[in-house]
């Protein structure tokens, strides 16, 4: 063993001595040639290739997106396999990583590669404050016979999924315009279906239509239409039409886009809010109708008298905040701006013509109000009502708000509940205790006392309404006697 050695060490003496002379005495292109037929000579005994995906490109001025979709692929797999975790708060919760010393083997279709979180330790002296920063990388190996099927069937594979990790673990944001400028704020929004009161099977139809169009883009691309599903949500204030904006985008998980159309003019500023609204997102226009511009019914009946008398108070309005001179009344010149061909434009136009899914909601309190356009199918493609809290919608509640399945006075209130209108948002008020240490059933009580005299006020309405149209034919009764006996001296 020991004359094996020997012989060893004295060779690799002789041929670092003939590497040293090369170097010393030989021209640098013979140099690089050597250098060249080498690294060949190892890369045959080195059957591996490795990939490295930078955190950062350039100088730490850019975030190579492929590390981190990367790193959601690694984090949501390698936890369960590695046996040294780094555990890191990210967005208020904890999240348990592959320690960096740790390697991964991940196997896809029946081909093994092995990923290692590595980093160039910076070199560099710094000046300032900050510590040097180390590159951080991910370094994937495999065996060079998967070259093609690694960088493109497997590394596809990767950032799909990694994509998708990222989009449901991302924190989502509320988008509002201020003219033709989007801010947002983080949206947490506790909203879901299982809380929305509504009839169960519009709810089904509303979820199933959800997951079709999330899981539709090559039928779609197919049919050669965008991308795009319209909703309008209709029905009385407080019927939850806001709540059930925020199901569905917690539902697809995606941003909101809240635009405030009285805020803005339309074409020029309509046109660069949308090109700021990116996929995956849901577009809603609250109380589209009360913009006046967008209602061609509405115009007609301004020609009516009661309109046009509310016409010319808003005149006044307008005319007295104009000799104001204030910003607000600047403001208010603006709601009659917004067109409907505006925002026909905007839903056909350029709209559809940017990529990836997107849905457009509409809510109104009076869908009978909007012109036909805006709300034809293929615009909106579903229409749907949000009415009356039913029994069903009674019993989401009683267990949204009192964790309540059943009790002996859910008879009573679904009778009334089949008698009267109240709307979700009251009967929801009516749960909600008013006191400290308010048991269930006095809330229950207090939602059958608040059921009993809506129906009572309407009975009232309704025997005085009776009693207006008898009044009314009474006195045509009168007025027709009158004519006759009028007829009757006359001849
Ligand atoms: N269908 C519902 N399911 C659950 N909660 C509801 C429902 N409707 C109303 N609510 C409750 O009432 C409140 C008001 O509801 P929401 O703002 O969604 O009504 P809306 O239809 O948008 O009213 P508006 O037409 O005035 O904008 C919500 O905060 C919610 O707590
Ligand atoms: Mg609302």
């Amino acid at each position: 063993m020991g004359e094996i050695w020997d012989l060893t060490g004295s060779k690799l003496a002789s041929i670092l001595f003939i590497w040293a002379m090369v170097q010393k005495f030989c021209p640098y292109q013979i140099h690089d040639f050597i250098k060249k037929i080498s690294n060949k000579l190892a890369s045959l005994f080195d059957p591996y290739v490795e990939v490295r995906f930078f955190e950062y490109i350039g100088d730490f001025k850019k975030i190579n997106e492929a590390f981190s979709v990367i790193d959601h692929y690694l984090t949501s797999k390698s936890t369960n396999q590695s046996k040294k975790l780094q555990g890191e708060f990210v967005k208020n919760s904890l999240v348990l990583k592959t320690d960096e010393r740790e390697e991964f083997h991940d196997e896809f279709e029946g081909i093994k590669v092995v990923w290692s979180l590595r980093k160039i330790v910076s070199q560099t002296k710094s000046v300032s404050f900050r510590p040097p920063k180390d590159k951080r990388y991910y370094n994937l190996m495999f065996h060079r016979g998967h070259r093609d099927f690694v960088t493109k069937s497997y590394l596809n594979h990767v950032l799909e999924q990694g994509k998708n990790i990222g989009l449901s673990k991302r924190q989502r944001k509320l988008y509002t315009n201020c003219k033709a400028k989007w801010s947002r704020v983080i949206f947490e929004h506790p909203a879901s279906f299982e809380t929305i009161a509504m009839d169960p099977k519009s709810k089904k139809e509303i979820v199933d239509d959800l997951i079709r169009f999330s899981k539709s883009k090559e039928y779609y691309a197919r049919i050669g239409k965008p991308w795009k599903r319209g909703y309008l949500l209709y029905g009385p204030p407080g019927t939850g039409k806001s709540s059930l904006v925020a199901a569905i985008a917690n539902f697809l998980k995606y941003d909101i886009y809240d635009i405030e159309l009285t805020n803005v003019k339309p074409n020029a500023e309509l046109r660069k809010l949308l090109i700021g609204i990116t996929s995956k997102s849901v577009v809603v226009i609250e109380d589209i109708d009360c913009s006046l511009d967008l209602t061609g019914q509405r115009k007609t009946n301004l020609e009516n008298g009661k309109e046009k008398e509310e016409k010319k108070d808003m005149n006044q309005v307008v005319a007295s905040l104009h000799e104001l001179k204030s910003e607000a009344a600047i403001e208010n010149q603006k709601i009659s701006q917004v067109t409907l061909s505006g925002l026909l434009n905007f839903i056909d136009g350029i709209w559809s013509a940017s990529p990836g899914e997107r849905l457009i909601i509409f809510t109104t309190n009076y869908a009978e109000r909007l012109n036909h356009a805006l709300i034809r199918r293929g615009r909106m493609d579903m229409h749907i009502e949000l009415s009356y809290c039913g029994f069903d919608g009674f019993k989401i509640l009683a267990m949204n708000y009192l964790n309540l399945e059943s009790h002996f006075l859910f008879e009573t209130i679904r009778s009334l509940l089949e008698e009267t209108n109240m709307i979700p948002a009251d009967v929801a008020e009516n749960l909600m205790p008013k006191v400290t240490n308010e048991d269930v059933e006095t809330l229950l009580e207090r939602l059958i006392q608040a059921l009993r005299s809506r129906k009572e006020e309407a009975e009232k309405k309704e025997g005085t309404s009776g009693e207006d149209t008898s009044k009314e034919e009474a006195k045509d009764a009168e007025d027709k006697e009158f004519e006759e006996e009028i007829e009757n001296v006359k001849s």
